[in-house]
């Protein structure tokens, strides 16, 4: 590190940065986006020369893991060649972890580069187990794709945690299939509530809402769950089902806030800076990037003015009559 840590107005330490490379996506999914999603023209975004600065600026004030997202990172062009360059912050020892959130549909033409340059885990997402279902869901996707692309990130070593949008009568009746088939893959898997991005029209938001704790209590029925204090860095609280060992993670910010830990921020594919996931405020890191190519300071100055406006926490709330809190920005747009 070269610089002061970053340390946000209620004393919470920022390790953790997540960056979203591209807002284009192979699939559609129901949550995520419009089915005619209005890509962004190539020069709003950051190049990979640009990412890679931005990047290291972080590490340099004391970011230790990188979660790479989008849109879907691995369609993005020349992505291996950015890896690449970050995995040099790996073999420095400044980046404590180097991964990647994906749909799946690219890692088993990836896989085996992504461990060579020091990945240790991916987190794929996979809704259903059922190919119509899944077709459904995702609107473009191909279940057995990234079924195929799975067993590749397994194959070349890379520790694979699924995570599975809880979807009330998509896959209520999944929860124990995709348990066990988790469970005998030997993949983690974490359950995540559904959030209020983009606008995908109320109704339907609120009737997909399965809130964990139903969730949880289903899970009860056949399986003693105790909770653990394991943590990945992340947002997920973890337990272990008694019977069988697994360890199931519940990603639940609308029925348990889990903000008062917060240690990331995330940064959109055109550069803007986003402290919180459920709240509005940005600063534009863009404009310093390409105001200054040869020079960060500006770039820093406008990190560090940032943090000090993190905000505490969401405002997200489904109360019976609608939804509040709702963000206007797509999840493809800030990463997730
Ligand atoms: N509200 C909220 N949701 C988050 C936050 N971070 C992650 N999530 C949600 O959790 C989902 C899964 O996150 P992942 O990309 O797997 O990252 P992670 O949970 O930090 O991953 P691990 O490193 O495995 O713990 C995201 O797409 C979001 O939907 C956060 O800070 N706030
Ligand atoms: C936006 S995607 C980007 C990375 C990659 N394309 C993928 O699907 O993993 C990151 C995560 O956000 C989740 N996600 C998208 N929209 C969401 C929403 N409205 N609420 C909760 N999670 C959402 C997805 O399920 C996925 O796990
Ligand atoms: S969740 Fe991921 S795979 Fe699905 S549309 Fe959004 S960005 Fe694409
Ligand atoms: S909602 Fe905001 S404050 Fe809460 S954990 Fe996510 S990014 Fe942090």
């Amino acid at each position: 590190m070269t610089d002061a840590p970053l340390i946000d107005p209620f004393a919470r330490p920022i390790t953790y940065l997540r960056v979203s490379v591209t807002d284009r996506c192979d699939f559609r999914c129901t949550y995520c986006m419009a089915e005619h999603m209005q890509f962004l023209p190539k020069k709003e975004l950051l190049s990979l020369e640009e990412l890679d600065r931005l990047c290291s600026a972080f590490v340099g004030l004391g970011v230790q893991k990188l979660r790479i997202t989008g849109g879907e990172p691995l369609v993005r062009r020349d992505i291996m060649t950015f890896f690449q360059r970050m995995s040099r912050h790996l073999d420095s020892g400044a980046l404590r972890e180097l991964t990647l959130t994906t749909n799946g549909s690219q890692l088993a033409r990836f896989a085996p580069d992504l461990a060579a340059l020091g990945m240790k885990r991916v987190n794929v997402s996979l809704d259903t187990l059922v190919p119509e279902k899944f077709a459904e869901i995702t609107r473009w996707g191909r279940l057995d794709q990234v079924l195929e692309g799975i067993a590749a990130a397994k194959r070349a070593g890379l520790r694979v945690k699924i995570n599975a949008v809880a979807l009330k009568g998509f896959n209520e009746d999944e929860l124990f299939s995709l348990i066990d088939w988790c469970g005998g893959e030997g993949h983690d898997l974490t359950f995540i509530e559904v959030m209020p991005m983009g606008d995908m029209g109320e109704e339907l938001r609120l009737d997909q809402y399965w809130p964990l704790s139903e969730l949880r209590a289903r899970l009860a029925e056949r399986f003693t769950l105790t909770e653990t204090d394991e943590t990945t860095g992340g947002p997920a609280r973890y337990f272990r089902l008694e019977e069988t060992g697994q360890r199931i993670g519940f990603i639940t910010p609308l029925t348990h806030n889990f903000c008062e830990s917060c240690n990331r921020v995330r940064v959109t594919c055109t550069g803007e800076l986003f402290m919180c996931l459920g709240q509005e405020d940005n600063a534009d890191l863009r404009a310093p990037l390409r105001a200054h190519p040869s020079d960060d300071s500006a770039l820093i100055a406008a990190i560090r003015g940032a943090i000090s406006r993190k905000p505490k926490g969401h405002d997200f709330d489904y109360s019976r009559q609608g939804v509040a809190g709702q963000m206007s920005r797509h999840m493809s747009h800030t990463g997730g």
